[in-house]
């Protein structure tokens, strides 16, 4: 059995405007030590997702579908129950590491926090296990730092803590949710290593989510590509990359920063239109408004996932596309005659 195993996670919220359907049939799985992504345009139900996994989704939300954690149903459990499993078997790195902070208690004293909580262990073994904490994510002179508040620390460093305490109690899954986005460009990669080596260390399995290709080429081993809530494509991550089948997924590698297009004074490629309204999705595939391959069932019914077998990589992909044959014929003749990659 896997470590976790998604089925049909669809979540919808009650907004002013009426029901948005921000999370739609999303399913996957991930074994102990695997490492998964989720990527996607902003609004598309990266976040939602990762906090449907930790228990942590708004109180008006509507969640269907399976979490399965060991063997065990997350939806279905209390909130005191969730409590006893957040820090402790299940683990979330946030953005801004100052929101995950509090700047009135010490760093030491949050470190040590989750370890009193779940492991139960004395005031001088927490803090004492904290400090091994600290030093292992690199806070240098952690025991004379252990005092000190968030303000005193840069926002890299505040990032490290936050992972300190995140896997404190040696959780099973880590779900780190854009880590690097608000940090320097020049401590981005300390941490995606740093978070990589522990990862590896524990035998944790990581859900990262980043809009960033390069953060995710280099950092996990599968992916889905979200759009509208729905995942349109997912696989190793080796085998997305290299098949790009699915129009969205074109459309968003197309528009990733080139420095062959810069140097040219090139526009950015962007795809053109704009997302859809969740409280107002259309009947179809999320992408039709915006995709120039779409036919009839396109605008009626929501595509089902096909596997495609990409020549030259050794695992297939899943993709929900009605027009798959069709371009994939295309994205092959593209191949040949390369053009820009845009979809418009
Ligand atoms: N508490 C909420 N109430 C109502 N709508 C929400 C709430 N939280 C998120 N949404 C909506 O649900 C959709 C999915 O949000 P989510 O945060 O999962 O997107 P995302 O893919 O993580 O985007 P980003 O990359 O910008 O973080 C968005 O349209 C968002 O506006």
């Amino acid at each position: 059995m896997s470590l976790l195993e998604v089925t049909n996670l669809t979540i919808n919220l009650q907004t002013h405007r009426g029901r948005a359907q921000a999370v739609r049939d999303v399913s996957f799985s991930l074994e102990r030590g695997a490492t998964l992504g989720l990527i996607g345009e902003s609004g598309c139900g990266k976040s939602l997702t990762a906090l449907a996994l930790m228990g942590l989704l708004p109180q008006h939300a509507q969640v269907d579908g399976s979490i399965l954690l060991d063997g065990m149903e997350l939806l279905e459990q209390s909130e005191k129950q969730l409590c006893a499993l957040r820090g402790n078997r299940m683990a979330m790195v946030f953005q801004e590491p100052m929101s995950a902070l509090n700047p009135v208690h010490s760093i030491g004293r949050q470190v040590a926090e989750p370890l009193r909580l779940h492991l139960r262990l004395s005031r001088a073994q927490a803090r004492s296990r904290a400090i091994e904490l600290l030093e292992r994510v690199g806070i240098a002179h952690a025991a004379q730092r252990f005092d000190d508040y968030p303000h005193q620390f840069s926002g890299g460093q505040r990032q490290r803590i936050t992972i300190a305490m995140a896997l404190a109690c040696g959780p099973d899954l880590l779900i780190a949710d854009e880590p690097t986005t608000a940090l320097d460009v020049t401590v981005q990669q300390h941490i995606l290593d740093l978070l990589q080596s522990l990862v590896a260390e524990h035998a944790m399995a990581l859900v990262l989510i980043s809009h960033d290709l390069g953060v995710i080429a280099q950092n996990v081993e599968q992916l889905l590509v979200m759009y509208g809530g729905t995942v349109v494509e997912s696989g190793m991550t080796e085998a997305v990359f290299a098949s790009r089948a699915h129009p969205y997924t074109r459309g968003l590698f197309a528009a990733r920063p080139q420095l062959h297009l810069a140097a040219q004074r090139q526009p950015l490629p962007t795809i053109a239109g704009t997302v859809p309204e969740l409280v107002d999705l259309p009947l179809g595939c999320p992408f039709a408004g915006r995709c120039s391959f779409t036919a009839q069932p396109c605008f009626v019914e929501r595509p089902p996932a096909h596997t495609l077998q990409t020549p030259g990589t050794s695992a297939p992909v899943s993709l929900a596309c009605w027009r798959q044959p069709h371009v994939v014929h295309c994205l092959r003749k593209e191949a040949i005659e390369p053009t820009t990659g845009t979809i418009a």
